[in-house]
């Protein structure tokens, strides 16, 4: 369990991002729909740079790695040697559970790439391919105040002759014996049967999601439910990102956990409403900056809160917090359909964006608001 040293309020220094961007080969019932920009780390940019939290991300790619523009304010380390990870994705009707293949991999992410002269205020371990090795997390674990792991780093392995993704048991990852330093694990609800949550949340927090019924945490001291947003699921792809890059984000900006989690959810169902990492307009998540800003904690650093109560009780006035973000998100949706039309007008433009995504969109819901413990 990471201990408690300093008990200033939390200021948020900058993040580290670790993990491989790659290239993802969507197919929706068999047929190829778009090629995108994919890999944890470059759905989480998108999230944390909306949100303006400054962040260092460390990622290989190979020379021929397409999206350059698209990531220039985050640059991959190019290995001449190596080629940029490709997977391809399987959903739709036909493929309800998702199957994804890695077609073919990167180099590994070494301790050396990791900066050696800076601490981190908090560090996401968002490898998608294998490329996370134990020492590169311990490494992050010691220039890192507070790290967020999502398990899909940790327990993916891939079928030596198609590269279809399967599963190993945390215990026998390689990496058991450090969740004791890690502040949260995210897994999805299929990945969560790799699992004993009941021993893992006595060693750290663990946040499970479930699409779209929203999210589960599970921490020493409690657990809850927090309500998911309603979307039009158009591809499942970079969902579990988002969320944490949400999530990740709104615990370092002094959120409650419950508050934090809702965040997750709220960013988990933009994700799923478009192909490839999502695109916000800077204009409009000043909103959910604005609403943020109103709902933080102050002055009680996020590890301290997890060892008592309060952190894990629904936060007073939640719904509340829900229905600004339904409001916010019914604008950024319509805004999403906006310039998805433009975009689709003008090749250019989607040339720019370096995303070469069919773009399809979803339409805008009117959300009833459930209560956020997930309760009727
Ligand atoms: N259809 C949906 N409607 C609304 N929200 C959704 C939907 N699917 C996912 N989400 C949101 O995104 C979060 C993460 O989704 P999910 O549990 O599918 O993760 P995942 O399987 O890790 O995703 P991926 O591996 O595709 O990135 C959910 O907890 C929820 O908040
Ligand atoms: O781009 C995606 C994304 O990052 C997902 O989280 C992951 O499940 C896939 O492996 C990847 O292709």
């Amino acid at each position: 369990m990471v201990m408690v040293t300093d008990s200033k309020p939390i200021i948020p220094r900058r993040g580290l991002v670790v993990g491989n961007y790659c290239h993802d080969v969507l197919h929706r019932d068999g047929e190829a729909v778009a090629e995108t920009l994919g890999g944890a780390a470059s759905f989480i940019s998108v999230i944390l740079d909306a949100l303006t939290l400054p962040f260092h991300t460390v990622s290989r790619v190979g020379p021929d790695f397409a999206y350059a523009a698209a990531t220039s304010n985050h640059p991959p380390l190019i290995i001449p040697t190596s080629q940029t990870m490709l997977f391809h994705a399987h959903f739709g009707s036909v493929y309800p559970d998702r199957l994804l293949n890695r077609v073919r991999s990167c180099d590994s992410i070494l301790p050396s790439d990791l900066p050696d002269q800076t601490r981190f205020g908090f560090g996401l371990a968002v490898g998608v391919g294998g490329e996370i090795l134990p020492e590169t997390l311990e490494k992050m674990l010691s220039i890192c105040d507070h790290v967020f792991v999502d398990i899909q780093a940790l327990i993916r392995r891939f079928d030596n002759i198609n590269g279809r993704v399967s599963h190993v048991a945390l215990r026998d990852s390689g990496f058991f014996h450090l969740l004791p330093r890690v502040a949260f694990l995210k897994a999805s609800a299929d990945e969560a049967v790799f699992i004993d949550v009941e021993e893992v949340r006595k060693l750290c927090c663990v946040v499970v999601t479930h699409g779209k019924d929203g999210c589960e945490v599970f921490c020493p001291n409690g657990a809850f439910k927090v309500a998911p947003f309603v979307a039009d699921q158009v591809d499942p792809t970079g969902a579990g990102d988002c969320f944490l890059g949400g999530f990740a984000a709104g615990i370092v900006r002094g959120l409650a956990v419950p508050d934090a989690a809702l965040l997750g959810n709220f960013f988990g169902s933009i994700a799923v409403a478009q192909l490839g990492p999502p695109k916000l307009d800077f204009n409009l998540i000043q909103i959910v900056k604005d609403e943020m800003h109103k709902r933080k904690l102050q002055g009680i650093p996020f590890l301290e809160r997890r060892d008592e109560s309060p952190g894990f009780r629904k936060p007073p006035e939640q719904d509340q917090f829900y229905a600004s973000l339904v409001t916010a998100k019914a604008i950024i949706m319509c805004q999403i359909q906006e310039s998805g039309r433009n975009l689709l007008s003008s090749p250019k433009v989607l040339e720019q964006n370096n995303a070469k995504t069919i773009l399809s969109l979803t339409s805008v819901h009117e959300e009833p608001i459930p209560s956020v413990d997930g309760k009727p």
